[in-house]
């Protein structure tokens, strides 16, 4: 039986295997910053840790990738030294900044002498934003151009999890937590209207053990899991990259991979 979407359905692309994954998220990648930089010369991105930034190694060496127009922020960021392994930044800078030509001060980490105060923190970082975007127009929310996000086996994303009282947040743009049931406890993170304005939405998940979460999250939404929640406006469009392994018990729909 044909499945019905709604107009502005998510988008699930699968992948035989995380390689092609790679591939054609690069490829994705490149669409979405050549759009942004022939309209309006940058490109707004915001990234995940977790399993993404090894996922974003098809980007090393592309030459469709116009670096220096690249504006990076961090979708969500623990609260530990910048060098630390638990930082978001530093697994993006290990796994993808540290082998491709982007100038630093193109790559919007945490203000690292505000560790020990989270409201400070998180308002210095929604500064951050207001900076980028505010600026340019006078929208209630910033529009990046493309946010990247995973999804924790708790069916986490960002550092929004399940039964949080941030899942409600309406007004800030970025705001903390220090009772993450995932550790390390203290994090910062964009709220979903943040998430929710982006152009373009796009979650990255790899390998069986994503499997059942992604199946509750597609295919039972009514559940409310944190990934679930996260449903651009329209013009805004959400994508799914996955691999086969990780679709394995979904029933929702595939679409065919193209730019
Ligand atoms: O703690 C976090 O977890 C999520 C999901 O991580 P994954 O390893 O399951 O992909 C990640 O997207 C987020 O940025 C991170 O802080």
């Amino acid at each position: 039986m044909a499945h019905h979407q709604p107009p502005n359905a998510p988008i699930l692309i699968s992948f035989p295997d995380s390689n092609e994954l790679v591939d054609s998220l690069a490829k994705f990648i490149a669409k979405a910053q050549k759009d942004a930089i022939d309209k309006k010369g940058r490109f707004t991105i915001a990234l995940s840790g977790g399993s993404l930034p090894k996922m974003l190694r098809g980007l090393i060496g592309n030459p469709q990738i116009k670096w220096a127009h690249w504006q990076v922020y961090y979708v969500d960021e623990r609260v530990v030294p910048l060098d630390h392994p638990d930082s978001n930044h530093r697994s993006c800078k290990e796994h993808l900044f540290s082998k491709v030509p982007i100038p630093d001060e193109n790559i919007h980490a945490i203000d690292p002498t505000l560790l020990n105060d989270l409201e400070e923190l998180s308002d210095a970082y929604e500064k951050t934003l207001i900076h980028e975007f505010a600026q340019k127009d006078a929208a209630r929310f910033p529009v990046f151009d493309l946010i990247l996000l995973g999804m924790g086996p708790d069916g986490h994303t960002a550092s929004l999890f399940p039964g949080h009282e941030l899942l409600a947040e309406e007004d800030r743009w970025v705001a903390y937590v220090d009772d993450s049931p995932k550790p390390p406890p203290k994090r910062i993170t964009f709220t979903y209207p943040v998430i929710n304005h982006a152009a373009r939405v796009a979650f990255v998940a790899a390998g069986k053990e994503k499997a059942e979460t992604l199946t509750t999250i597609l295919d039972h939404p009514e559940e409310g899991l944190p990934s679930s929640r996260v449903k651009p406006a329209f013009p805004g469009q959400l994508y799914w990259f996955v691999d086969d392994a990780a679709a394995s018990k979904v029933a929702f729909p595939r679409t065919p991979f193209q730019l």
